[in-house]
């Protein structure tokens, strides 16, 4: 039998035998400074790869998409000759307010090296560092050199850094910072950070391009050149923003406000905006958060974007969603000075509200980065809102977001999975980011991507140096 050809197809009368495969390449329109995987020299070269694999709860994986999206950076990597020390970070185990680490195994890189080995049926060794109480692990010791000696000769597939955050340096500013960045280049002959959804910039992200020639990822390239979408939107532009990293995401909110023609918020965001606007208090609402939401309220009294919803779910205790101890309040009937308890979901029967319908119904763009309530009990108004998006057949709808693909995911399945395929969604891997990049206008002034492009202005590797120009073919 003839060898199949690719793109060769087969036909025998009316049936259609074989099949076309696309060549994977796709044009991408990126910033001619950005310096890309593509044009790094890897042959034999340590690679240092920031992903963002931030896919663990509970020690388990719910959703593997932000993993699978990088196999390709990974493959390219190895194919052409680059030996991969990968990290990501999980979690939050930083305490900003009492400036501790908490270090849980549940927030430990072994699901994703499990679920890499199984994939890829290589083997990667985690490297053990000393661990200090409250304060994380100190220092990559010269314990990893011998790991970098069985990298080096093809003994083992790769090395799979612990958790970054639980290193001393990775959030800190000062000498720990410092110190860390040091001992991470002193591990690597290239950067490569394909990790669009960790935009803030830390250690692992940002401050490492000032040691190691550094490049963008096949991920952060298809997902920097999709963003444009989204920062171009076709009006009306509708705007879902919900969930509970508030500290991060509140910020972006004002100025993508200017941009959208509807803001729907939901989550710890939208119970902030609601204490704020019609002065009552929420429990796990704090005021200084209050304070901070008081801008955006001036800001809607005129333009009237926020788009309330008017139903939500209040409950006497965050343990589950218990009968007889969760109920649905109106907005509507909020009086000055009232007090409620935990607001924890939006009730489905918010979006069947003619105003909410009319705005998601006429959308021509939306944009998702949105968990409802408090997962996994009470999932219930994220469920009507995904539904309610996909009732809109014309609109270009993109979600974006750890905690929001995977609940999409949980709680349609068969749409996640006709998502994932269809022309009418794009899933970016990071919610906050795309949030960011609204706010900055731009998503070449990320800070983890600036310091890509400063670096190769440094290095002198960046794509207009006699590299390519501008639209890239991958
Ligand atoms: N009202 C609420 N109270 C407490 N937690 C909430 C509430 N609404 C949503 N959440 C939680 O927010 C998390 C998702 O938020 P976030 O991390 O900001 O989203 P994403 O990862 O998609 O950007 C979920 O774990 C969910 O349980
Ligand atoms: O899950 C993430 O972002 P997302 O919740 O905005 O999608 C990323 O891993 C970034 O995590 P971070 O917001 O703790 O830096």
């Amino acid at each position: 039998m003839a060898p199949y050809v690719p793109g060769d197809n087969l036909h025998y009368g009316n049936m259609k035998v074989g099949y076309s495969v696309d060549d994977g390449q796709e044009t991408t329109y990126l910033d001619p400074r950005l310096p890309l995987l593509q044009h790094a020299d890897l042959k034999d070269k340590v690679v240092l790869l920031r992903v963002d694999h931030n896919v663990v709860k509970k020690g388990k994986i719910l959703d593997q998409y932000r993993i699978d999206v990088t196999l390709a950076t990974m493959y390219n990597i190895i194919e052409r000759g680059g030996r991969p020390i990968i990290m990501t970070h999980i979690g939050r185990p930083y305490d900003k307010k009492t400036k501790t680490l908490t270090i849980k195994q549940d927030d430990s890189v072994d699901a994703v090296v499990a679920y890499l080995q199984r994939k890829l049926r290589i083997k990667f060794a985690v490297p053990q560092f000393h661990v200090t109480e409250k304060e994380g692990i100190h220092d990559i010791d010269t314990s990893i050199n011998w790991l970098i000696h069985d990298l080096r000769a093809r003994k083992i597939g790769g090395i799979y850094l612990p958790n970054t955050r639980w290193f001393a340096g990775e959030e800190d500013k000062g000498v720990n910072m410092e110190r860390f960045v040091v001992q991470l280049a002193g591990l690597a002959d290239v950067f490569v950070n394909d990790a669009f959804g960790s935009w803030q910039p830390h250690a692992s992200t940002y401050h490492i391009t000032k040691y190691l020639p550094s490049y963008a990822g096949l991920c952060m390239q298809a997902e920097l050149s999709h963003v444009r979408e989204v920062l171009e939107p076709k009006h009306p532009f509708v705007a879902v923003v919900a969930g509970s990293k508030y500290d991060t995401k509140i910020g972006p909110l004002t100025e993508i406000y200017k941009k959208v023609d509807n803001l729907i918020l939901g989550g710890i965001i939208y119970n902030t905006f609601l204490c704020a606007k019609y002065n009552v208090r929420m429990k796990g609402v704090e005021e200084s958060d209050i304070e901070l939401a008081k801008g955006l309220v001036e800001q809607d009294k005129l333009q009237k974007k926020i788009l309330e919803l008017p139903m939500i779910v209040e409950t006497d205790t965050l343990a589950g969603r218990f009968e007889g101890q969760f109920r649905t309040i109106n907005v509507n009937d909020f009086k000055e000075g009232q007090e409620f308890g935990y607001v924890v979901d939006v009730d489905p029967a918010s979006f069947e509200t003619p105003e909410v319908r009319q705005v998601l119904e006429s959308a021509k763009t939306i944009f998702v980065n949105a968990v409802m309530g408090m997962m996994p009990a009470f999932w219930h108004g994220t469920s009507k809102m995904d539904e309610a998006i996909d009732r809109n057949t014309t609109a270009q709808k993109f979600f974006g977001g750890g905690d929001t693909l995977q609940e999409f995911k949980s709680l349609w399945p068969g749409l996640y999975q006709a998502a994932l395929d269809s022309a009418k969604y794009y899933l970016f891997t990071g919610g906050g980011t795309v949030l960011k990049v609204l706010e900055e206008g731009d998503p070449f002034g990320l800070p983890t991507v600036r310091a890509l492009i400063e670096n190769g202005e440094q290095y002198g590797h960046s794509q207009e140096n006699g590299r390519s120009s501008s639209p890239t073919r991958m």
